[in-house]
């Protein structure tokens, strides 16, 4: 093993094959359905803190708890996020996620800002569901569809809708192939050559920022037209809280940030409805009596209140049971700023460190039958404090401390309404097996075939 605890006190680990460590052991876990596996391998070794050898990197991955949380909240003091070189070019060092220090804490104001709540009911409360209604009276349903591209596109759309408020057919189909190749490159192999993924993604980076400036300076000139409103770089300009070259980085951070996620979600509650008939009929009941509720009010063609939207309780605790079971975000990248004490460890500077929360996720101590997917345990009285997703230690699928999702609310807001308007609009049966990989991102392998039947 690479240390005695007594010797070095760095947490226990072993350095897996020579030269490529544990880095096939790694692909291997997150490439399968259950990610966790290997970390679950290496706690019962070693413990919930253990060291090991990924990417050439000295890691030590924790799945415990209060050691996630206090990197999480010593951000910037002892830790720092940690990405490679390629990833940073192409997202741009100027935005929230590879930002750091001061830099780093205004960003992540302005971003929280302009999702806050007020914000989700004035500004994308409607548009989302708008462009909900749209992407589904698009959808072929005397075929079979692969719901992974639906909920990909959906994703985009509402980015291409919100952050640059584009609303012209045209120009929302060359933005979502822009922001859609971006997003391809982004977790691809970093290779800058004609043909390659991230050769791609870095030239639908450069038109992407050409686009943001051409809306820059309409909204600076005052020449919003029928195609523009600005969305959330509008809204940027207008407030003057960021210099014009900043914005680029900016809103092209949230896109990545806020896109597979959010996708990948709504996917996965189908997914994990689809295998639970007494979730998804709980979920019905739900709907059905908010659509029926509003019916009465606004007649045929309604849109969906703030209340309305308060009041989808159960439909939260299947985001949150998705979330747990799903996570998208599995683990965090940190570095060791300094060598760093935690109780009888150190941490030596510059380690890989990785909080893997979806280790605490599924972990039985924390989740009685934490492999299930039971939305009810969120109702249980004893379950309350790990409810809350900004503070609880067992359960952190947005992160926590100085970079907390700052899309959060939204994301909440998107997935509820996605899931509002797909089960009272079809029913859907699954046409062929499919199971979760989290390489190179959260999928569903065979992009979960299945055949829509529109409810009338
Ligand atoms: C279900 C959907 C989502 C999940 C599970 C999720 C998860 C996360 C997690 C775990 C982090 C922390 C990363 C870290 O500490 O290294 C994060 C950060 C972030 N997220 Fe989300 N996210 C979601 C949706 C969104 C959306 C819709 C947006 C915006 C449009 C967004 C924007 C961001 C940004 C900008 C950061 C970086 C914050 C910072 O570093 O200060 N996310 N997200």
């Amino acid at each position: 093993s690479y240390s005695k605890r007594s010797n070095t006190k760095l947490p226990l680990g072993g350095r897996g094959w020579p030269i490529v460590g544990d880095s096939i052991r790694w692909y291997n876990a997150v490439a399968s359905s259950n990610p966790t596996i290997f970390v679950q391998q290496q706690v019962t070794r070693y413990g919930k803190i253990f060291s090991c050898n990924i990417f050439g990197r000295m890691a030590v991955v924790s799945a415990d708890p209060y050691f996630n949380r206090f990197v999480m909240h010593n951000e910037g003091k002892l830790f720092k996020s940690s990405y490679p070189k390629s990833f940073r070019d192409l997202v741009g060092t100027n935005g929230v996620i590879t930002a750091q220090g001061g830099q780093h804490r205004q960003l992540h104001i302005i971003a929280s800002n302009m999702m806050r709540s007020d914000a989700l009911k004035t500004c994308f409360l409607i548009d989302i569901q708008l462009v909900l209604k749209q992407t589904f009276t698009g959808l072929n349903h005397s075929h079979t569809i692969l719901l992974q591209d639906v909920c990909r596109k959906l994703a985009i759309n509402l980015m291409v809708n919100q952050l640059l408020g584009v609303s012209s057919d045209k120009e929302v189909s060359e933005m979502a192939q822009l922001f859609s190749d971006f997003v391809d490159g982004c977790l691809s192999v970093p290779i800058n050559l004609h043909g390659f993924a991230y050769h791609t993604a870095m030239n639908a980076r450069n038109n992407i920022i050409r686009k943001i400036s051409k809306i820059i300076s309409y909204t600076r000139h005052g020449e919003g037209t029928s195609s523009y409103d600005g969305g959330l770089v509008g809204r940027l300009v207008v407030e003057g809280s960021l210099p014009d070259e900043a914005v680029a980085d900016f809103i092209i951070n949230l896109l990545f940030a806020g896109n597979e996620t959010t996708a990948k979600t709504m996917l996965f509650a189908i997914y994990f409805l689809t295998h639970s008939p007494l979730a998804y009929n709980k979920l019905l009941e739900e709907h059905q009596k908010i659509r029926n509720r509003r019916l009465n009010l606004s007649g045929e063609v309604y849109m969906l209140t703030w209340e309305d939207y308060k009041s989808m309780s159960y439909t939260q605790h299947v985001i949150d049971e998705t979330l747990r079971l799903g996570g998208i975000a599995i683990w965090l990248m940190r570095e060791a700023i300094e060598d760093v004490e935690y109780q009888d460890y150190v941490i030596p500077k510059g380690s890989f460190v990785v909080p893997f929360l979806s280790a605490v996720h599924q972990d039985e101590n924390f989740h009685e039958g934490a492999t299930t997917f039971n939305p009810c345990r969120w109702m249980d009285p004893k379950n309350q404090d790990k409810k809350n997703w900004r503070n609880s230690p067992f359960y952190s699928p947005f992160g926590g401390g100085s970079r907390l999702c700052p899309g959060a609310e939204l994301a909440r807001l998107q997935i509820a309404l996605f899931l509002h308007y797909f089960v009272m609009s079809y029913r859907w049966s699954q046409v062929k097996e499919d199971r979760m990989s989290f390489f190179p991102s959260a999928r569903l392998v065979n992009g979960f075939p299945i055949q829509l039947s529109k409810i009338t």
